[in-house]
């Protein structure tokens, strides 16, 4: 506690002055951006606004021009993507990348952790740990009735659920989704929203979004990005009634 009672929380991801240039274009410029621990932030504005470059450049897809990337206390712009996974940030693109010809199960399964030596009598251990968390896993993603269905079987939704599912058996602390909810129907929409809500609790979650409805019902705050860099932020209201956000985007 400091001096005063207010301990402002530092946040999990802090990132300032990012910049990414292709061929002279500033498709992010000069970044900053902040998320909370166990916040859930929403990420929107018109296409183009860079908003799908801020993920590539947090998980290492694509490198910045210049800036910082801090999580967690490291610094992220520096490093390679499988160990910006082994940090702890999780991310699904748009199209599932399950394994459609494998169970539910073995989709989890397969994305165990690994880099931990199996020897002998350990390995029983280990499985039973696996099937323990898969299971855990399953039923957080509201897929348990469907563990041992092949995964081409899977509903549109219950496939994206599934790939959510597949990151979160790596327990990451910052996970981020683009577009979760896009090709959805609204009982879908309304499951993967209660989905986001039990999943940020002990995490961060940073999502790229174009349906308002369900921005509204999991955002915490609400960034708003422009030409590559933050138009507004703050909470749904205070964005939905900012005339430059209706100008630019929420009015087209
Ligand atoms: N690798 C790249 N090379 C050149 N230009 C790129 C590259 N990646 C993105 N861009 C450009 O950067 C800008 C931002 O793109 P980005 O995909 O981040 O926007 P977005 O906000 O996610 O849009 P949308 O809502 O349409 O997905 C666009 O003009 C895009 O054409």
């Amino acid at each position: 506690m400091s001096p005063t009672g207010f301990e402002s929380p530092k946040p999990v991801l802090a990132i300032e002055g990012l910049t990414v240039s292709f061929d002279g274009f500033k498709a992010v410029n000069d970044l900053n951006l902040y998320v909370d621990r166990n916040e859930v932030r929403v990420v929107i504005g018109p296409n183009g606004a860079g908003k799908t470059t801020v993920l590539d450049l947090i998980c290492g897809k694509t490198r910045a021009t210049t800036g910082s990337i801090q999580f967690d206390g490291r610094e992220l712009t520096k490093m390679r993507e499988y160990d910006i996974v082994r940090a702890g940030v999780g991310r699904k693109f748009q199209n599932p990348s399950i394994y459609e010809n494998l169970s539910v199960f073995e989709n989890l399964e397969m994305s165990y952790p690994k880099g931990r030596k199996v020897f002998g009598a350990l390995f029983f251990k280990r499985s039973a740990a696996v099937v323990e968390r898969v299971e855990e896993i399953a039923a957080e993603i509201g897929l348990a009735a469907q563990l041992h269905q092949q995964a081409d079987l899977l509903s549109h939704g219950q496939k994206q659920w599934l790939e959510i599912g597949m990151l979160l058996m790596q327990d990451p602390a910052l996970l981020m989704l683009d577009e979760p909810v896009a090709g959805m129907s609204v009982s879908e929409r309304v499951q993967t929203a209660e989905l986001l809500k039990r999943i940020s609790q002990g995490r961060s979650v940073l999502v790229i979004e174009h349906d308002m409805e369900f921005v509204k019902s999991i955002a915490h705050k609400v960034t708003v990005l422009h030409q590559g860099k933050v138009l507004a932020e703050g909470s749904m209201e205070a964005v939905q009634s900012n005339p430059k956000v209706v100008e630019v985007y929420l009015g087209h």
